[in-house]
C-alpha cells in the first residue's frame, strides 16, 4: 500500500481537479490514520508531549477564542554574530500547506538563496505528533530529515531544547553547526533571509529589498492589521467555540479584506509600487481562501473570486508571475493538511473536491 502512494507521487505544484486525481491521497490518508503514535522515542527523550503536539488538546480562551502562542526561538542570523550567515550551515523546515512557512519559502526564491539554505518539507498530515518527516509518514512531497533523521518536527526541538515546552511550529531554521533553533517566527525569519547574506549573494539579489528604509513605516502599519484581521484572523474563524467568538473573528477578516480591495485598486502592490513583504505577508492567507478558508474556517460572507476582483488580480499576478509565488505553493498539501489534521473542524476528514480551479488563470 505505501509504494502504491509513492508512486503516484505528484509533482508539488499539480492541482487536485478531479475525483480520481483525489484517489492516491485518500488511500495515503486512510493508511495513515491507522498509524497515529502518542508517544514516540526521540532522539533526546521519552517524555509525553502530546499536550504540545496534538492540536485537539489545544486550549481555546474561556470565550471560546483562539489565542496563538508567541514564537520562543528568537535569534537572529547576522554577520559577526552567534549565528553567523554561511552557505549550508542553516536548514529551513517547512510545510507547504502553511501559510507561514510560506512567507519563509518565497522570501528564501526570490532572494537567491535556494544554494544557500536546504529546505526540508513536512508531510501535510499533522496528527497527535505534529508535523511528520516522509520517515514516518511518507506522504508524495514530504521528505526525510538529514539532520538527525528526526521522525516529526517535535524531534529537533526536543534536541535543541529538551525541556522545550512550547509548540513544535513550522517553520523553524536550524544551525547545524550548533545543532540547535535559530528561529521560529516567520516574520523574523524573512527579515533575516532579506538582508543577513546580502555580503554572500550576488548583486542583483543582494540589491533586493523588501522591507526598504523609505517604506518601513507604511509596511509596518499595514502589517498592523493585516496580521490580526486577515492571518490570523481566519484561524480565529476557524478554531472558534463559540457562536460569539466566530462572528467576531469573521467579520474582522472581512472587514480586512475591504480594506486591501481598497488599497489595491489599480496597484500591483501594496507599498511604495514595489514588491514588499506587505505582499508576502498577505498574500499567504490569500491563496489558500477560496481553496480552504472559505469552507474549513466557515470563511464564508464572500469568495476572493466573486468578491474581491482587486485582490484577485494582485493575487493571480503574483502566482502566475513570479515563480516564487507558484513554486512555494502547493494546492494539494494546502487542502490535505487543514482538513485532515484538525479532527474538531472537519471530524471526517473528507477533502473537498473543489473549487477548481484553486486559482483562476490571469
Ligand atoms: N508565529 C509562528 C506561527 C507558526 C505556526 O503556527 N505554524 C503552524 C502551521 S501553519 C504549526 O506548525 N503548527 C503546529 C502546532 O501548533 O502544533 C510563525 O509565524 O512562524
Amino acid at each position: 500500500m505505501l509504494s502504491v502512494s509513492l508512486r503516484l507521487a505528484r509533482p508539488h505544484s499539480v492541482s487536485v481537479h478531479s475525483l480520481t486525481q483525489l484517489r492516491p491521497l485518500i488511500m495515503h490518508v486512510k493508511l495513515r490514520s491507522q498509524n497515529q503514535p502518542n508517544l514516540v522515542r526521540t532522539m533526546s527523550t521519552t517524555r509525553d508531549t502530546t499536550h504540545l503536539s496534538d492540536i485537539t488538546k489545544m486550549k481555546p480562551s474561556t470565550d471560546g477564542s483562539f489565542n496563538r502562542q508567541a514564537s520562543s526561538f528568537r535569534n537572529f542570523i547576522e554577520p559577526g554574530g552567534k549565528f553567523a550567515p554561511e552557505k549550508d550551515r542553516y536548514r529551513l523546515y517547512v510545510s507547504y500547506a502553511c501559510p507561514w512557512a510560506t512567507r519563509a519559502l518565497i522570501v528564501r526564491k526570490l532572494k537567491g538563496l535556494e544554494d544557500f539554505i536546504p529546505v526540508t518539507v513536512v508531510s501535510p498530515l499533522m496528527g497527535t505528533s505534529g508535523w511528520p518527516f516522509a520517515s514516518a509518514d511518507p506522504y508524495p512531497g514530504a521528505e526525510v530529515d538529514p539532520i538527525i533523521n528526526a521522525q516529526h518536527v517535535r524531534d529537533l526541538y526536543l534536541h535543541a531544547s529538551p525541556n522545550y515546552e512550547g509548540r513544535f511550529t513550522v517553520p523553524m531554521v536550524w544551525d547545524t553547526a550548533n545543532n540547535t533553533i535559530v528561529n521560529n517566527e516567520s516574520s523574523e525569519i524573512i527579515r533575516m533571509f532579506n538582508t543577513a547574506f546580502n555580503d554572500l549573494l550576488p548583486a542583483d539579489k543582494a540589491a533586493i529589498d523588501l522591507y526598504p528604509e523609505k517604506d518601513r513605516a507604511e509596511i509596518d502599519s499595514i502589517n498592523d492589521w493585516v496580521y490580526p484581521e486577515i492571518n490570523n484572523g481566519v484561524y480565529r474563524s476557524g478554531f472558534a467555540t463559540t457562536q460569539e467568538a466566530y462572528e467576531s473573528a469573521v467579520k474582522l477578516v472581512f472587514s480586512g479584506l475591504d480594506k486591501a480591495e481598497k488599497i489595491l485598486k489599480g496597484k500591483d502592490y501594496l507599498v511604495g509600487g514595489k514588491l514588499s513583504e506587505a505582499d508576502i505577508r498577505l498574500w499567504v492567507t490569500i491563496i489558500r481562501f477560496d481553496p480552504v478558508y472559505v469552507g474549513h474556517f466557515k470563511c464564508n460572507l464572500n469568495t476572493i473570486r466573486a468578491g474581491y476582483p482587486e485582490i484577485n488580480r494582485w493575487m493571480k499576478q503574483l502566482y502566475w508571475k513570479n515563480s516564487a509565488f507558484k513554486d512555494s505553493t502547493n494546492f494539494e498539501h494546502i487542502k490535505v493538511h487543514y482538513y485532515w489534521s484538525h479532527p474538531s473542524v472537519n471530524p471526517t476528514r473528507i477533502v473537498p473536491v473543489g473549487p477548481i480551479p484553486n486559482i483562476e488563470p490571469l
